[in-house]
């Protein structure tokens, strides 16, 4: 099966035309106030209607309330959500039950003692993105160009579909596949030339490692 690619936070139409000629599965745009690559809604649904068909329109949200998320699910056309906060297993389902999506949950990973909350959020979202901590007063919980130890998940499976996250770059990609058995990957900084910011050409050098591991 061939590695499927996420690339997050693209704020700009060649970035929409440059994910897709890559040849990634999904696209995610970020709605975090705090980020470089917030949208505003305007700006993403003309985006997401950019999106051929064929590559997945995520929206990553973080501790989003219903009002939020109603907002969001009605203005932009979407394919997946991802909760990117401190989201419960019970709003997780909630989520998942009420906007008729489905739920990619990220969860934080510094060390073992992190391990457990995959297997139990993996009983209640679609999808999980093994992702790294994000540093102690970070101003948001991804995004953070930070990678994880590796070795912690390396032969570890969940009950659902799971990606990795966390600091990976055209460089790192292959071996970070190779070692963890990942079947789907998922990066922002890693691709672009500033915060914000994608690069066409690291893009395509991403997806062109993930394919090669
Ligand atoms: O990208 C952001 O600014 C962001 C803000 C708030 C929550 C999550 C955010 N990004 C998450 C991601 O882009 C990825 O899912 C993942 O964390 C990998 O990011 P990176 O290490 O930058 O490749």
């Amino acid at each position: 099966m061939e590695i499927k690619v996420k690339i997050c936070g693209l704020t700009r139409p060649e970035d929409v035309t440059a994910v897709a000629k890559a040849g990634a599965a999904y696209c995610g745009f970020v709605f975090f106030p705090k980020s470089p690559r917030n949208l505003d809604l305007a700006t993403a649904k003309s985006l997401a209607l950019a999106v051929p068909a064929g590559l997945a329109k995520v929206a990553l949200v973080v501790n989003a309330d219903d009002a939020r998320l109603e907002q969001i699910t009605a203005a932009v056309p979407l394919d997946m959500l991802q909760l990117h906060g401190t989201e419960s297993f019970d709003r997780v389902a909630e989520i998942r039950a009420r906007y008729g999506l489905p739920v990619m949950k990220a969860v934080g990973v510094a060390d073992e003692s992190d391990l457990p909350a995959l297997e139990e959020y993996g009983r209640v979202a679609d999808q999980i993105l093994v992702d790294a901590k994000p540093p102690k007063g970070a101003d948001r919980p991804g995004g953070n160009a930070i990678a994880f130890d590796w070795r912690l998940i390396a032969g570890r499976r969940w009950p659902v579909p799971w990606m990795l996250a966390g600091g990976l770059t055209p460089e790192n990609v292959t071996e970070a596949i190779r070692l963890t058995g990942a079947r789907q990957v998922d990066v922002s900084s890693g691709v672009e030339s500033a915060p914000g910011v994608k690069d066409p050409a690291r893009i395509r050098a991403f997806v062109e490692a993930a394919r090669r591991a």
